[in-house]
């Protein structure tokens, strides 16, 4: 067993150090473009400026025969193009397929010292993040990257979900994790036929009147993904490492795309995967907090001293408790305003009312 003390050593002679801490940067979408797809391709310029993150998708959803013309593509892309502060990651096909290997030996040689994040698919336990992580050194090293390229899992087992703490706590390199619903439907044999969302058939019925049995009973949808996407949370909090919502591919209904992403937002998550430029609008607005909710922040944080012990505001109780809530939606607000002037306008303005 290695000692804890080697966690924070280079994998290979002449690979960068580890990160000791997941650096925050703004990722609300991860939008998702086949790199091969020459439509695709020449809207790179002008998608880069408006997501947060831009991947170069070499898995599902490319045909096995444009396999190496993906691949090749985020090559020419990557050196053609100047990214500013916007992230280039890309997803690697599974570590069981016949392209992975070529994926990491070409991508990190080629273009390592571009790309910011790897995203590794249906991983299922730490043993696949060790494999990843050792080969990346190794290729850091012989590439002569400065910086290390950090890893993403996405969550599409089941055997992926009974080993997530696991997987977050992998590595340094650990970035986060996303959930993949498609896959993780297949391998759980679910009877769904969807990517991500809800289903009309998971519900909860309303008890009978008992004064008038054939009265019509209510049902409520329930979240399908609730369970997993708040392990998921869980398990990236524990670790220091950041969970995210995976697809939503009912591109035409943005009503219900919206809702997936704020329940995700709301128990944690700090973005979405965009599949469509559709989606680029939603996944901002939803993992951007609201202004008013910015500016009742501010107020509870102004109002709370060294956040400590207690005091009404608006008829509410706050404690050290809600003043560290308060500092979360606080930080995540000044974080994304940096990047985005117009979201620092609507937090100033809020704040003024
Ligand atoms: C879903 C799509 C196949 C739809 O494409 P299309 O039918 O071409 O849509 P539109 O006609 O509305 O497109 C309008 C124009 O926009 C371009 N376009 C479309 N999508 C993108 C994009 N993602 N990035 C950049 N540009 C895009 C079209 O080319 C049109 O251009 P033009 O004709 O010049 O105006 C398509 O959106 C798509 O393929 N999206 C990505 C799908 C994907 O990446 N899937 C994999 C991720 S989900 C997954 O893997 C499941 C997960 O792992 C799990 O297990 O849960
Ligand atoms: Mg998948």
């Amino acid at each position: 067993m290695r000692s804890a003390k080697d966690f924070f050593r280079p994998l290979a002679v002449g690979a960068p150090a580890p990160v000791r801490e997941v650096p925050f940067r703004p990722s609300r979408m991860i939008h998702f473009f086949d790199p091969g797809n020459e439509k695709m391709a020449a809207k790179v310029p002008s998608i880069a400026p408006q997501v947060d993150v831009l991947l170069g998708n070499l898995e599902d959803a490319v045909q096995a025969d444009r396999k190496e013309a993906a691949r090749n593509g985020l090559v020419q892309i990557a050196k053609a193009t100047e990214f500013g502060d916007t992230q280039l990651w890309t997803r690697i096909n599974s570590l069981d397929s016949p392209w992975a290997l070529d994926d990491l030996l070409t991508l990190v040689t080629e273009i390592g010292d571009k790309l910011d994040v790897i995203m590794v698919p249906k991983v299922e336990g730490a043993e696949d993040i060790h494999y990843v992580d050792r080969l990346l050194a190794q290729l850091e090293a012989k590439a002569g990257i400065t910086r290390p390229i950090l890893v993403h899992a996405i969550l599409e087992t089941a055997t992926g979900v009974a080993n997530v703490e696991e997987i977050a706590g992998a590595s340094p390199r650990m970035q986060g994790i996303s959930l993949g619903p498609a896959d993780l439907a297949a391998s759980r044999r679910m009877k769904t036929t969807r990517v991500g969302g809800g289903h009309p058939g998971y519900l909860v019925r309303e008890d009978p009147n008992p004064s008038d049995s054939d009265a019509p009973r209510a049902t409520f949808q329930q979240d399908l993904w609730h369970y997993t996407i708040a392990r998921m949370v869980d398990a990236c909090a524990a670790h220091g490492i950041l969970p995210y919502y995976g697809p939503f591919g009912d591109i035409r209904d943005t009503l219900a795309c919206e809702d997936q992403f704020r329940n995700a937002f709301l128990l944690g998550c700090v973005g979405a995967w965009s599949l469509h430029p559709v989606q680029i609008a939603i996944a901002k607005k939803v993992f951007s907090p609201a202004p008013a909710d910015v500016a009742w922040a501010r107020k509870v944080i102004d109002a709370m001293g060294d956040g400590t012990g207690a005091v009404m505001i608006d008829g509410k109780m706050q404690d050290d408790a809600t003043y560290k809530q308060c500092l979360v939606v606080s930080e995540l607000a000044d974080t994304l305003a940096a990047r985005d002037p117009e979201l620092a306008e609507a937090y100033a303005a809020a704040e003024k009312e």
